[in-house]
């Protein structure tokens, strides 16, 4: 969508198709609570009524006293004080059934929305459109929906009202309605047209938003204050925080006058032509054409035609704006989630792994051209264990990504027991594949949850999650409840490589054919990483085991090392073949071996000192 925060053009079409709105919004505010639904929009049409039954009660009453019999004045006393009475309980029905819905309304629709985030595919996640259009649905799908719906009922009640009010008036003097209705009609058209921009202002501010939130993320959390406070960022960031917001309070401000300048002329407008109608009712009272009560009734219908028009034309221009939000919640909702599987029925079948084949693979992101990996060939058989070396950025990891089928890729390269991951039924196949993630999760939850997450089925299976952790060497924490992490209370936080032994338990855990560790020893002592990886070694002894590392010393105790560079296999063999036949390799291996020469000797020196 072409949007300029300035443009405010609208067209009839605009407005119908704003309108179209209405009836799939309804269908989906409906499918809430229906009963609850169908009360409030009775509720709102006896609203519209009550105060046409309190005019004729006031007006009666008036009447009945003019002529003074008491048996009329009782009977006109008891009607209007019943007609009230009627208009107090509707009210607080319809305001107990609103805060009802409102309170549904948010409660689900948030809960679609995060239904919806979970289905979308990885590249979704990756895109700045779709977080943008995330952070508007995230941000009014809490309040936009009802607004658009008590628009809706608000403008129910005063249609009804309206049309009760012009039908006393009709009775009266027909021609006086056209003055009091044109003025309505010319002014709705600005509403629009506010309307329009305010949206359009909206719109546009979703990616500063954004990074408003991210900003205030930084100040706020504890992974990233440490760093805040030593570089002294604070400053920095509050002054970008501040230029964000302070444009948008600019803005709104701007809009704010632009709206009540409108509102104003209108109501100027309005005013001048009511008071015209008045002086003509005052005018046939004194001529001795009309009772003192119908006096009162006209008086009273000519404010009721004056505010509901106001409150009609208000929810127009809400709604029409509301509408252009909801129109993002629907856009959202409609976007295209994850296809597991072509066509489920053709899916085949796996539950496990014996022998996975790559065949010519070449692959570049869905968000950028650059080829990233360039015609991989591999094969990996069950009681192989594989390590992936190479420079940052060479494919190791998107190679990781498309054996898991993260991403769509339509040529058959990857083949499972000699079956297309194309042709495989992808929660099956995943299913089959225990993941450490480079980027792993810390869970802010309980230490069960951060282990059995990697078999939901057997999370409450305390003995098996007790033996994952110590495999993955997790034995400095025990009881299974404790909450991990600072975000909640009675939180205990871990290093950087105890959380890591967590995230291996996690994959661990998994019942798998095939376990791949991203860097396992990134953030784990020489000590740790030795026995990891032992294990490791240990427990795929029958599975296929794959694992990136950047230490040679560790990668030479897998079966096979594959080196890749700028996205190609440069090189597979054994630790010794590799190093006689492959220059990068040796390149690597002799650094890492100088490295830990100096490091030796440093630690020496020390010791001896
Ligand atoms: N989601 C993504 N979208 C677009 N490009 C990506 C994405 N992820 C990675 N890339 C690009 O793909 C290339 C390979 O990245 P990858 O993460 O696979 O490398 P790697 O070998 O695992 O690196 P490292 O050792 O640093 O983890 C890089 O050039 C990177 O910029």
């Amino acid at each position: 969508m072409n949007i300029k925060e300035y443009d405010d053009h609208v067209t009839v079409k605009d407005i119908i198709n704003s309108i179209k709105m209405v009836p799939k919004t309804l269908v989906l505010i409906k499918k809430v609570d229906s009963k609850s639904f169908f009360i409030i929009i009775f509720l709102s049409l006896l609203m519209g009524i009550a105060p046409i039954i309190t005019l004729f009660g006031s007006q009666n009453l008036l009447n009945a006293i003019g002529f003074q019999n008491i048996r009329i004045i009782v009977s006109a006393l008891i009607f209007y004080i019943f007609a009230n009475l009627f208009s107090e309980i509707i009210s607080s029905f319809t305001e107990y059934y609103q805060n009802k819905f409102q309170t549904l309304l948010n409660y689900k629709l948030n809960l679609k929305v995060m239904d919806k985030c979970t289905k979308l595919p990885l590249r979704h996640f990756e895109d700045a459109e779709v977080y943008d259009k995330l952070q508007r649905v995230q941000n009014e799908t809490p309040y936009k929906p009802f607004e658009v719906f008590l628009s809706i009922l608000s403008t129910i009640s005063a249609i009804v009202t309206l049309f009760s009010s012009v039908m006393i008036l009709i009775n009266w003097k027909p021609w006086v309605l056209i003055i009091l209705i044109i003025i309505p009609v010319i002014f709705s058209f600005y509403f629009f047209k506010i309307g329009q921009r305010e949206f359009n202002v909206s719109w546009l501010r979703a990616p500063e938003k954004r990074k408003s939130w991210y900003l205030s993320y930084l100040m706020t959390r504890d992974n990233t204050f440490k760093e805040v406070k030593l570089y002294n960022l604070a400053g920095y960031i509050l002054k970008q925080f501040k230029e964000i917001n302070k444009k948008f309070v600019k803005q709104d401000i701007k809009l704010f006058k632009r709206r009540t300048v409108f509102t104003f002329i209108f109501e100027v407008v309005e005013q001048i032509c009511i008071n015209t109608v008045l002086v003509i009712i005052i005018i046939s009272a004194l001529a001795g054409e009309i009772l003192v009560g119908n006096v009162v009734g006209l008086i009273q219908a000519l404010n009721l035609i004056s505010n509901n028009s106001r409150k009609i034309l208000n929810t127009i221009h809400s709604l029409y704006k509301n509408n252009l939000y909801i129109n993002q919640l629907f856009e959202f909702l409609d976007l295209e989630e994850e296809v597991l599987n072509k066509d489920d029925r053709l899916a085949l079948g796996i539950d496990k792994i014996e022998n996975i084949k790559i065949k010519n693979l070449t692959f570049s992101y869905p968000t950028n051209p650059k080829v990233v990996l360039k015609n991989i060939n591999l094969e990996i058989n069950k009681g192989e264990r594989i390590a992936i070396v190479g420079a940052n950025g060479s494919g190791k990891s998107t190679l990781i990504k498309l054996l898991l089928k993260l991403y769509d890729h339509d040529e058959d390269s990857i083949y499972y027991n000699d079956v297309s991951i194309n042709d495989l039924d992808t929660a099956q196949l995943r299913k089959c594949i225990a993941v450490l993630f480079q980027d792993f999760v810390k869970y802010e939850l309980k230490l069960r949850e951060n282990v059995g997450f990697g078999d939901i089925t057997r999370i409450d299976n305390d003995k098996e999650i007790k033996q994952a952790m110590e495999r993955a060497q997790v034995d400095f924490i025990e009881d299974l409840n404790t909450q991990m992490g600072l975000w909640f209370v009675d939180g205990v936080q871990l290093s950087g490589g105890q959380w890591q032994k967590v995230a291996i338990a996690r994959a661990f855990f998994r019942d798998a054919s095939v376990y791949i560790l991203d860097e396992p020893s990134s953030a784990l002592d020489p000590i740790s990483e030795k026995e990891v990886i032992d294990m490791f070694i240990n427990m795929t002894k029958d599975r296929i085991g794959i694992f990136i590392s950047h230490r040679l010393s560790t990668a030479k105790l897998a079966d096979k090392i594959v080196v890749m560079n700028d996205g190609e296999i440069i090189g597979i063999g054994t630790h010794h073949e590799l190093l006689n036949n492959n220059d990068l390799y040796r390149r690597m291996y002799e650094l890492e071996t100088l490295q830990n020469e100096v490091e030796y000797e440093r630690l020496s020196e020390r010791a001896s000192l």
